[in-house]
């Protein structure tokens, strides 16, 4: 059976002495398939950090239940098993590198899981490889650019071979070349090793490509589907959120009248539509 990542009636209240306690996410309720490249979108506060903090158990509800593959992330045995499951990459690269050698910060996960210097070995190749870092493998990681950085850190959780990665605005640091490389590098990690791709991001046009959007708003799941949907949806602008340029374009162009494929909203889908 397909692994999936649950939440079930999932609320969230921080709570500091003194101050009232803050709601961050209320009665949520989703299901993640492994496999899905889902986007994850919203304003300010709206709850996307703590929603991805969840999906590995680094936050847990304060009611409800989140399942990964059936584990219950409150379940104190299943913390590792469940850490593995799920990687995580933040925002900051600088802040998860601490290895003064590429192959060494990717081998160092592999290295805590127990296993053979031969398969340590073979994860840090291919991880190296696809994530498109082969040819860097023996340089320091405070010489590489900021993408290059932020490709280690997706390395390094590659090699602990998760079902899922959760990344949390991978690419808010990045110039547009880091950033065309990493979400490059997530989509074919996504169609080719069938990883799961969670991204959060503010930048609509890396989500698009995405196969799904949710869009979190006062800490509920306000909208969730495919793309075109939801940027179309009367919903999306409530959020307080715009539309990425070519998803406007072809809704500009439905509304005149004109032939076009209602779910284009990326650049390259586009492209492909006005050469056929
Ligand atoms: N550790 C904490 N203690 C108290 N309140 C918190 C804590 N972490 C988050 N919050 C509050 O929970 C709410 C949701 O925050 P969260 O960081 O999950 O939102 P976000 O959508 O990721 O925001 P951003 O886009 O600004 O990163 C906000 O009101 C925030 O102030």
């Amino acid at each position: 059976m397909d692994g999936r990542i649950e939440l079930i009636d999932v609320t969230k209240e921080y709570k500091h002495a003194g101050s009232p306690p803050v709601s961050a996410l209320n009665c949520v309720n989703l299901s993640i398939r492994q496999g899905e490249f889902v986007g994850m979108v919203g304003l300010n506060a709206s709850g996307k950090t703590t929603l991805a903090r969840m999906l590995n158990g680094l936050i847990l509800p304060s009611r409800g239940k989140v399942l990964v593959n059936g584990l219950d992330t409150a379940d104190l045995a299943q913390k590792k098993e469940i850490r593995r499951l799920v990687g995580m990459v933040f925002q900051n690269p600088d802040n998860q590198i601490i290895n003064p050698i590429v192959e060494e910060e990717v081998a160092f996960a592999a290295e805590n899981l127990n296993l053979s210097p031969a398969e340590v070995r073979r994860r840090v190749d291919w991880a190296l490889e696809v994530s498109g870092l082969a040819d860097l493998r023996h340089h320091a990681p405070q010489m590489l650019s900021g993408g290059q950085k932020q490709r280690l850190a997706v390395a390094a959780v590659l090699v602990m071979q998760p079902s899922y990665l959760v990344l949390d605005e991978p690419t808010s640091m990045l110039d547009e070349d880091g950033r065309y490389e990493l979400i490059k590098t997530l989509q074919d990690l996504n169609w080719h090793q069938r990883l799961s791709i969670i991204m959060i991001s503010h930048r609509m046009e890396e989500v698009a490509p995405a196969e799904r959007i949710i869009v979190l708003h006062q800490g509920t799941v306000y909208l969730d589907g495919p793309p075109a949907e939801v940027f179309r949806s009367p919903r999306f602008a409530l959020a307080g959120l715009k539309p990425p340029p070519i998803a406007r374009l072809t809704n500009n162009l439905l509304r005149q009248g004109h032939q076009i494929d209602d779910r284009i909203v990326t650049l390259e889908q586009m492209v492909e539509f006005l050469c056929r």
